[in-house]
């Protein structure tokens, strides 16, 4: 499958205020590297504050990395027309689906919006196209002239992914999408986005907390600790097989291993016992050290590089040593 969006050694930071003269900096995501191929689905995974929502902006044009590259159809972004490209053929949603709707717009204009700021067709075929997406996502023709508050948290997740493939996307992120909705209707949202992907040809990039999600919809699985990536594979190995303590505390955090079905319990990631270092001073040595149960002396001491065992990257001195 050929790539499509890639970045590689994403990096972003923030300058931060602390006291009156001195700044610090704060590290949000700390050289990232990942590929979305067409017709994928990269599941990222990781508590909060972690960079996801961070890389997902870059990834969609909302915010400049402050070093390492993106990459769509082969090419780097650097001009602002690349950006503007990019943020056309990378569509966004989010988690809150009435925040992100503007309420006194019907869905029909909403959904018309993009278009015609991208100057698309005619006023007929604008129609067409937004009848078109409308179906797509399981609602009607009728439900144009409504507006985002007659939806329930649903339907309106439904229309924002409507809003997003109207622009034929290649590549969608959902960040959090199904995280505020009852367990049946995320089960709903999720077939959905299973249905639209075989149908259609885009890439997913699926931010999750919850790792039963990313199981059932992702192929290949980031997990993110403290701005960066430590462990990425395919699904099926990383679930396995997983090599990182981090991974392998947030997948026992799931009780039964189960899949993610209509009706079965909502949940959402038990903690790992600590907190992450702050990203604004990290310490030296692995950030997971503190709280890693296989944790040496050389892991205080000196931080992991990467590595690729059978196929899947990790960051750790001793992969799975801890299983
Ligand atoms: N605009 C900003 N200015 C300063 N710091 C920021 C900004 N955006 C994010 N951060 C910080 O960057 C780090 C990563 O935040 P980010 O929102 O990307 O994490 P996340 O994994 O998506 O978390 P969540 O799941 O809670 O949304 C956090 O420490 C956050 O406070």
């Amino acid at each position: 499958m050929p790539e499509v969006l890639a970045v590689d050694g994403l990096v972003k930071q923030f300058e931060q205020r602390v006291g009156t003269f001195r700044h610090a900096t704060l590290h949000a995501v700390d050289g990232v590297s990942l590929t979305v191929d067409s017709d994928d689905c990269v599941g990222v995974v990781g508590e909060s504050g972690c960079g996801k929502s961070t890389l997902a902006r870059m990834m969609v044009g909302l915010e400049r990395p402050t070093a390492g590259a993106v990459r769509f159809d082969g090419g780097e972004i650097t001009a602002d027309g690349d950006w503007k490209q990019l943020r056309r053929a990378v569509q966004y949603v989010f988690q809150d689906p009435y925040g992100s709707l503007p309420p006194k717009m019907s869905i029909g204009a909403v959904l018309e919006d993009p278009l015609k700021i991208a100057k698309t067709g005619d006023a007929a075929s604008r129609r067409a196209r937004v009848e078109r997406a409308v179906e797509l996502v399981g609602l009607r023709a009728s439900d144009l002239a409504r507006y985002p508050s007659e939806f329930s948290g649903g339907q309106r997740q439904r229309i924002s992914v409507a809003r997003a493939l109207i622009q034929d996307p290649r590549v969608v992120i959902f960040d959090e999408v199904t995280s505020g909705l009852d367990v049946s209707i995320q089960a709903q949202v999720l077939n959905l986005l299973v249905e639209l992907q075989n149908s259609l040809s885009v890439g997913y990039v699926f931010i999750s907390h919850d790792l039963r999600v990313i199981r059932y919809l992702a192929r290949s699985v980031v997990v993110m600790y403290l701005g960066r990536v430590v462990e990425a594979g395919p699904v099926e190995d990383v679930f396995a097989r997983p090599l990182h303590p981090y991974t392998q505390g947030l997948l026992r955090s799931i009780p039964d291993h189960s899949r993610l079905t209509a009706g079965g319990p909502r949940q959402r990631l038990a903690r790992i016992g600590g907190e992450p270092p702050s990203p604004v001073e990290r310490p030296p040595g692995c950030p997971f050290a503190p709280r890693c149960p296989a944790a040496q002396s050389l892991c205080r001491e000196q931080e992991p590089g990467e590595s690729v065992v059978e196929g899947v990257r990790v960051r750790c001195h001793f992969p799975g040593a801890a299983a």
